[in-house]
């Protein structure tokens, strides 16, 4: 038996690794599958060129066998095995990758891929091992041999007579420690879930002894406990299947056994990208909002693999904000992974993949809103919120990808429009596009703002989501089309005559409107005679950028700075109470004084507004009627 020692620079390597480099201890398993899986790989892939080595698939497999007694866990593989000399340079040396090695001696071709690259994968079994022992036999190689180490000093080579050719590595687990149970690596469940998890997608089968309660031959009531050698792994991921050979149901089904979501995907998309980067990848888009997709325990992100083999549950590089709802996953050969397979060196292929995600998704709704209108309706309904964030997010970065999807209520259609069919029906005389804000359709519906805009036969979009207005502003406009809140105070819709008889008018009650303001201070800017307004008495409007909606929505944020709107009390002065206004005007002082407390009031309450003094309200309201 030879005893050799790790050099100088691998045992501090080989400490960092057992102590540093992975956050969890199961992915010891993912590694020792992983060069079990390329070990199988190197033999197909020269039996490709060369014709003295048959391969015959079934006769390839991993196997995994838990014995409880001796706490010892065993990956077995009928791979291309080790000669002495590999034993030594692979095992003896950390760092040194013989996979790496083979990748640029037998030259791959698109498509052929190897997992191994760093050569410390190995190593990580001491995380759980207090000593590992290798039994090898090389292809064509009459010698087996015996490597076994405790990963601390060094490690021993001696020669065995090994039957078949392959790798078996047994693993002696670690005492169990107060916060570390390595009894559970003996466990059938533990041992099924990580190798779904990480190693679901290994192109060979994984082999694993299972216990299951079947019914009885004689009698069905009755179970018997049955042992049988089962394969674990899915092996061909369904994003490699071809698209026409997969329904709808294979999708759903991989949804749920992915755990996307409770409910079921509303629609997919299969990709396989062959350009810059190349990756695969199933993407979902779920039926109902998550329960906890406004809170902040939602993650957004994207299973990533990189050649079936799982590096990262959420990955949330790979979507943007704006698409966080989407679920799915990602598989590249051209990732560049660190040394832990865990977190990626750099991120220059993910935004590749990101970017063309992002496009896809976005390509993928727009044509959803064309020919499947219910669908995309179910969707918005959903995730439509997330649009008009994404839109007003990033001081609108992302607006003129996101437009398109956006729909609103309209008054005229009666249902959800999108700003493209708004503008391509609009009236050669409109130049604006409108829009209402208030708390629902039937409260928008009585606004009195609303009543010129649509005397004129003009569309209006109604906004009843807190962040529809502050979207819009974000989009300024649309096809060149200016947005307009009805509530607005520049809203010139009126025709010359119109405006000629309203100076007319503002001058002859001059002292009446001073007056009013006079009254109101500075809750209001001005007071003025409205040319908008044909039923309703009074209304309030906003001057500048902050409508007043926007005020109700700013005064709920907590770090709210107390912004408001910029109000202006319109009159009608064709309605009866404005000719009480003018008599009282030139009689009655104090009935000025309460007309306009009670008008000012009044439109609030229309607004939605808080009244600032109800008791002060009602007392007028008492005084008028006595
Ligand atoms: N089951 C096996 N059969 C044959 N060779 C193996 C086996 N396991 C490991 N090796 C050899 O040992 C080398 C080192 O393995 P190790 O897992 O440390 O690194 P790796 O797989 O090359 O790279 P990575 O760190 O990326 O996993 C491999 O490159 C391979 O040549």
């Amino acid at each position: 038996m030879e005893q050799k020692q790790f050099q100088a620079e691998s045992k501090r390597l080989l400490e960092m690794m057992v102590h540093s480099i992975y956050s969890q201890k199961e992915i010891f398993l993912r590694e020792l599958i992983s060069n079990a899986s390329d070990a199988i790989d190197k033999i197909y892939y020269k039996a490709l060129t060369d014709d003295s080595i048959s391969f015959n698939k079934d006769d390839y497999y991993i196997r995994i066998e838990a014995d409880k007694e001796e706490r010892t866990l065993t990956v077995k593989d009928t791979g291309i095995g080790m000669t002495k000399e590999e034993l030594e340079d692979n095992l003896g040396t950390i760092a040194k990758s013989g996979s790496l090695a083979f990748k640029n001696e037998v030259e791959m071709k698109d498509g052929q891929e190897i997992i191994g690259q760093f050569g410390v994968g190995f190593y990580s079994s001491f995380m759980v091992a207090d000593k590992v022992t290798v039994f090898t036999r090389a292809l064509h190689s009459e010698e087996g041999y015996k490597w076994q180490s405790d990963g601390e000093e060094g490690y021993t080579i001696e020669s065995y007579n090994k039957e078949d050719v392959g790798t078996e590595i047994i693993i002696q687990l670690k005492e169990n420690a107060d916060e570390e149970n390595y009894d559970e690596y003996l466990e059938e469940y533990k041992l099924k879930s990580i190798i779904k998890k990480y190693s679901d997608f290994i192109r060979y089968p994984i082999k694993m002894d299972v216990t299951e309660q079947h019914p009885q031959e004689d009698n069905e009531e009755e179970t018997v406990e049955v042992t049988e050698e089962q394969t674990i792994n899915s092996m061909v991921p369904i994003w490699r299947k071809n698209k026409q050979e997969l329904s709808d149901e294979d999708y759903e089904a991989f949804y749920q056994e992915k755990h996307f979501g409770f409910d079921k995907p509303l629609s997919h998309l299969h990709i396989s990208v062959d350009g810059m980067v190349r990756f695969q990848s199933i993407l979902y888009i779920p039926e109902q909002l998550p329960f906890n997709y406004y809170s902040q325990d939602f993650e957004k992100g994207l299973e990533l693999y990189s050649n079936g083999v799982l590096i990262m549950d959420k990955c949330a590089d790979l979507l943007p904000d704006h698409f966080s709802f989407v679920r799915g996953i990602v598989d590249s050969e051209d990732l560049s992974l660190n040394i832990s397979r865990e977190i990626l060196q750099q991120d220059r292929q993910v935004n590749l993949i990101a970017k063309n995600i992002e496009k896809k998704v976005k390509n993928h709704l727009q044509s959803m809103l064309k020919n499947d209108r219910e669908k995309y309706e179910k969707f918005y309904e959903a995730f439509g919120r997330q649009i008009k964030f994404g839109v007003y997010n990033d001081f609108g970065a992302n607006k003129e990808k996101l437009q398109d999807l956006l729909l609103f209520y309209s008054s005229s259609e009666e249902k959800l429009v999108s700003l493209k069919e708004y503008v391509e029906r609009m009236p050669e005389d409109q130049e604006h596009i409108y829009y209402a804000t208030g708390e629902s359709h039937d409260r928008i519906e009585k606004l009195p703002q609303t009543e010129m805009v649509k005397d004129k036969g003009y569309e209006i979009l109604y906004f009843t989501d807190e962040v529809d207005e502050f979207a819009i502003k974000m989009l300024v406009k649309y096809d060149d089309k200016e947005f307009k809140n009805v509530s607005s105070g520049d809203l010139d819709l009126e025709d010359e005559e119109t405006k000629k008889e309203a100076e007319k008018q503002k001058e002859e009650h001059k002292d009446l409107l001073t007056e009013m303001k006079e009254i109101l201070g500075n809750k209001v800017k001005d007071v003025k005679l409205s040319t908008r307004l044909k039923s309703h008495p009074v209304c309030l409007s906003a001057e500048g950028d902050v409508s007043i909606e926007m005020e109700k929505v700013l005064k709920q944020m907590p770090d709210n700075q107390n912004i408001e709107a910029t109000k202006v009390l319109e009159i009608n002065n064709k309605h009866d109470i404005f000719k009480a206004l003018i008599s009282a005007h030139e009689s009655d002082k104090d009935k000025v004084k309460l007309y306009t407390n009670i008008l000012y009031n009044q439109a609030l309450l229309i607004e939605g507004l808080p009244v600032e003094d109800p008791v002060a309200l009602t007392n007028d309201m008492c005084k008028v009627m006595v």
